[in-house]
């Protein structure tokens, strides 16, 4: 467990990012309880904690590309860029970059979105990850992956600060994960968008006051599915 192999669990760090973000209910619809991040951008602290976090695990695994997804990737990626030595890379909604690039479509709750990347930011064989400020289904992150893979990006983790339940898979979920995962719902929604892309891939979830490392490798979920 990622908490316990990095001393995190306890790490004072995380209650201070979790009360600096604001939840607002019933945004943008009704039902909806919406992760602001926007007030954890306004607490300096909070915020350097944040991306410390993040940086402490990354610095010392020869990572070369930072991969944000737009738009609120682009709030902590390029820090982490910065403080571990990569290069960022804009992960983008469609006809926002103005080079050759490659896209891959993916599906939101109601309709279908798309990331795209230009091509030649990422050389094959590059280590890369996935920043971004919030997993729910998992779609935009399994996007993400399957992008960079395509330009033969290795990507060795992904992760993002806040982590929420996917109410329509939870009960999929629940009988996959281990009693002792802290954060069942939200590491359990992930498995609703398994596939391939996910075999080399890691999420890490840092949120509230607790964080977990989910290792999406194929054992860890596959043939345990008997629905
Ligand atoms: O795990 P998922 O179900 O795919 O959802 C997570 C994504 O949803 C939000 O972005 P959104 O698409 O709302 O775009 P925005 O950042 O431009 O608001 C969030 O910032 C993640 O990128
Ligand atoms: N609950 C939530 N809060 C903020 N952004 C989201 N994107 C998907 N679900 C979200």
């Amino acid at each position: 467990m990622f908490a316990a192999e990095n001393g995190l669990k306890s790490d004072p760090r995380l209650q201070g990012i979790s009360e600096a973000i604001r939840v607002v209910p019933h945004f943008p619809k009704q039902g909806i309880m919406f992760q602001d991040i926007t007030t954890l951008l306004l607490d300096h602290k909070a915020f350097k904690d944040t991306v410390d976090i993040f940086v402490d695990r990354y610095r010392d695994m020869n990572i070369s590309v930072v991969a944000g997804v737009e738009a609120r990737g682009f709030m902590f990626g390029p820090a982490i860029a910065l403080a571990i030595g990569a290069k960022f890379v804009p992960l983008r909604k469609p006809r926002k970059l103005p080079g050759e690039v490659i896209s891959e479509a993916y599906e939101l709750e109601y309709g279908t979105d798309c990331l795209e990347i230009h091509v030649g930011a990422v050389q094959p064989g590059e280590r890369a990850i996935v920043i971004d400020d919030l997993v729910a289904t998992g779609g935009t992150l399994s996007a993400a992956i399957s992008l960079l893979e395509r330009v033969g990006a290795e990507v060795i983790e992904c992760a993002c600060v806040i982590g929420v339940p996917d109410v329509k898979s939870n009960l999929w979920i629940m009988r996959f994960i281990p009693n002792d995962m802290p954060f069942r719902d939200s590491a359990g929604s992930m498995a609703s968008h398994f596939t391939s892309s996910w075999s080399h891939a890691k999420l890490i979830i840092a949120v509230k006051d607790r964080s977990v490392r989910m290792t999406m490798r194929g054992a860890d979920f596959a043939g345990k599915d008997d629905t």
